[in-house]
């Protein structure tokens, strides 16, 4: 594995040659979240083109973005958004042959001319509080200050304790856990991006993804490629892809496209595999101002076979199915469905 920044010049020349892949160029924003996710993903692929007898190097290629040189706010650069754009872009371009996402920041809608090779199996899609002294949710004061930039965070914290005061917070979680002690007693990050970081000494409870019902994709990379790339090289990646993982996070962003759900709406969405492929998707509608919220929950019967489009299908079907009962159970009266970054909400940076 080796690293190179790229601006925004393209790629000197293809880095496969037909049918026989030998260097693929990876794509990825320089956070340290971002940095370590996509270390985590050129190893496996090493790893699994050597199992096959055809090594690969994989190159870190550093796409780098104007928000990530600018001090403008990040809400005023249009969100989290902007950096998916600047990825795909070069994806698109041929800068790079593969990026690799956190599935929870991708768009809900498809886009175009570029598709999912594999989603590697999902790392905790639990919510954590880090809080000062080792606290949990029910130790803090009366009224301690809690850092969160999600609405969806913020409402279920409330729900639990409406003496809470919820701080606005952005920024990288490194500069989010540096808060803890400082100005806040605590913040709620995702077990996920604190596990790659090697951060779990900052995790004073996981909070239980019963009422802290996760995001959607939490916890899951997506690893994209060209619709036209070299079948050989997404043949290789396929070899990353987790099937129950797959199926679950297509079934949570399936709900939240159905719903019609904004990045800003406080919806939480998770789906755990059970027992003899049983899949079962819960749901969490918030209303924002800390009133109880509407939690439906849904099974399903879905062979995990490898790369099974049918099962793909039935997971995307799973998620509708629920938003329906939702939008019946009254969804819409509880939040507005369509909240998005348009707000200045949330715009978290990894
Ligand atoms: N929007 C921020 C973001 N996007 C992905 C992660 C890491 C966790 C994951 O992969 O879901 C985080 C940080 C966080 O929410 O704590």
């Amino acid at each position: 594995m080796t690293t190179h920044a790229s601006e925004d010049s393209p790629g000197a020349e293809s880095s496969t040659d037909t049918g026989t892949v030998r260097t693929i160029r990876l794509g990825t924003r320089a956070s340290r979240l971002a940095l370590a996710q996509s270390g985590i993903v050129a190893r496996s692929i090493e790893d699994a083109s050597a199992r096959r007898g055809s090594p690969v190097h994989v190159d870190l290629i550093h796409v780098t973005t104007h928000g990530d040189t600018t001090s403008t706010p990040l809400r005023q650069l249009g969100g989290v958004g902007v950096f998916v754009a600047r990825l795909r872009q070069a994806v698109l371009e041929g800068e790079c042959d593969v990026a690799v996402h956190s599935a929870k920041d991708l768009p809900v809608a498809p886009a175009p001319g570029l598709t999912w090779a594999a989603v590697p199996r999902r790392e905790d899609p639990r919510d954590v509080l880090c809080a000062r002294d080792d606290l949990g949710v029910a130790d803090l004061p009366r009224g301690a200050r809690i850092g969160t930039g999600s609405p969806r965070r913020a409402a279920q914290l409330i729900a639990l304790r409406p003496d809470l005061r919820i701080v606005d917070l952005r920024g990288n979680v490194p500069t989010r856990l540096a808060r803890v002690g400082a100005d806040l007693d605590a913040v709620v990050l995702a077990a996920a991006g604190l596990r790659r970081l090697e951060r779990t000494d900052a995790i004073t409870q996981y909070l239980d993804p019963a009422t802290m019902v996760p995001a959607a994709a939490q916890g899951a990379l997506a690893v994209e490629v060209r619709e036209d790339s070299d079948p050989a090289l997404v043949d290789l990646l396929r070899a990353l892809d987790h099937a129950p993982s797959h199926l679950a996070i297509t079934a949570e962003r399936a709900l939240m496209r159905a719903l019609g759900a904004g990045c800003a709406a406080p919806i939480g969405a998770l789906a755990l595999p059970g027992p003899d492929d049983s899949i079962t998707l819960r749901a969490s509608v918030s209303p924002v101002d800390g009133g109880s919220a509407l939690h439906r929950s849904l099974s399903a019967r879905i062979s995990a076979d490898e790369g099974d489009p049918a099962s793909l299908r039935d997971a995307e079907a799973l998620g509708e199915s629920l938003a329906r009962k939702l939008v019946r159970a009254g969804a819409e009266d509880v939040v507005d469905l369509h909240a998005d970054t348009a707000g200045g909400l949330p715009g978290e940076e990894q």
